[in-house]
């Protein structure tokens, strides 16, 4: 396939979105209108100074603006709002199944209400079904910078909500916070009967993800691209078949490769591991899923076979079951067969 031709097998490819923050969703248009509306002061200007403002040296740089950006969600209605405008964001992007992480501690801590959150969101995504056909679930991530307290109580305040939410995270602050310190509340969530997800080895070496594997017992890895500094994980990612969720607008605007051609995921899809691409925080990245893709393959010796195993081992990965998988699949294939 002509190089010219990749960007139409992209657009063309129905995808999976499983690594996606939708507080990383707001664009500064929506942050402008929700701070007026809701009288909450931002240290922007204008919405030049706002995308001024994103350029970020590390994680840690991005979430100190990031946190900032998401006090102007206040309501049921600003959520669902938000939610919506990712949805329009999929219908662009030829999203048709989404797995939606969310950060309640954002929130609950600033008095916005956990029901008020999930609501939104969740009043959204069905209407995303109903109009347009897409599936989706949601992902309730904890805040490793803070403490495994903290999160035990989210833990319980989710619980009235269970059946809205399939699985927990956990995001935020990497280095610092190994996921050993979060052993406790992932091992109750499981009881509980949720799926389990976990950032490892963004920024933080592979140790990380090792802890996140042996002490968290995790379905997926979020970002997981410091597995190719260990032979050993590596080969047991790829026994395993451990699906790794992979960002890399994320990865370069946070500087943990300098530039699209020195991304990994090609060496890591080489070897053999379940990688997959995702859009972490669009609005901050400079891009939404299909970007990503165009991204990597101006940069990186990716054939259409890649860029179509990529999006298979999106659906392989996700939380639905084997029928919808196999039902995705199918349409992929169709697509690339074309
Ligand atoms: N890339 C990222 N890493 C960790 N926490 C996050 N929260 C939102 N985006 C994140
Ligand atoms: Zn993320």
């Amino acid at each position: 396939m002509p190089t010219h031709a990749m960007p139409d097998l992209i657009r063309a490819l129905p995808k999976a979105e499983l690594h996606l923050h939708i507080e990383g969703s707001l664009e500064p248009e929506l942050m402008f209108r929700l701070a007026k509306k809701n009288n909450v002061a931002i240290p922007y200007d204008s919405i030049e100074d706002v995308r001024r403002a994103y350029n970020f040296s590390n994680l840690q740089s991005f979430l100190d603006i990031y946190y900032a950006g998401a006090n102007v969600l206040q309501t049921q209605d600003d959520f669902y709002d938000l939610t919506w405008a990712y949805i329009e964001k999929c219908l662009e992007n030829n999203i048709v199944h989404t797995e939606i992480f969310f950060d309640p501690q954002t929130h609950t801590e600033r008095g916005v209400p956990f029901s008020a959150v999930i609501g939104g969101i969740k009043a959204a995504l069905a209407d995303a079904h109903s109009q347009h056909g897409i599936t989706s679930c949601i992902i309730m991530c904890f805040l490793r910078h803070l403490s495994e307290a903290d999160a035990f109580a989210t833990l319980e305040e989710a619980l009235p909500y269970k059946d809205d939410i399939i699985g927990v995270g956990l995001d935020s602050s990497e280095v610092g916070n190994p996921p050993s310190k979060f052993a406790a509340v992932f091992k109750a969530a499981a009881e509980h009967g949720f799926k389990l997800v976990a950032h490892a080895g963004e920024e933080a070496d592979f140790s990380y993800i090792n802890e996140a594997l042996d002490l968290l017992n995790i379905h997926r890895i979020d970002h997981g691209v410091q597995s190719i500094h260990s032979d050993t994980l590596m080969l047991r990612l790829k026994d395993t078949q451990m699906p790794l969720t992979v960002c890399p607008n994320s990865n370069i605007e946070l500087r943990v490769f300098d530039h699209y051609d020195q991304h990994n995921i090609k060496d890591l899809l080489d070897y053999g591991l379940n990688v997959s691409v995702h859009s972490d925080d669009p609005a901050y990245f400079k891009g939404y899923l299909n970007q990503n893709f165009t991204n990597l393959c101006d940069h990186l010796p990716l054939s259409a076979d890649d860029v179509v195993t990529l999006v298979k081992n999106g659906f392989r990965s996700a939380f639905i079951d084997d029928a919808q998988k196999a039902a995705y699949l199918a349409k992929v294939d169709a697509i690339a067969a074309r």
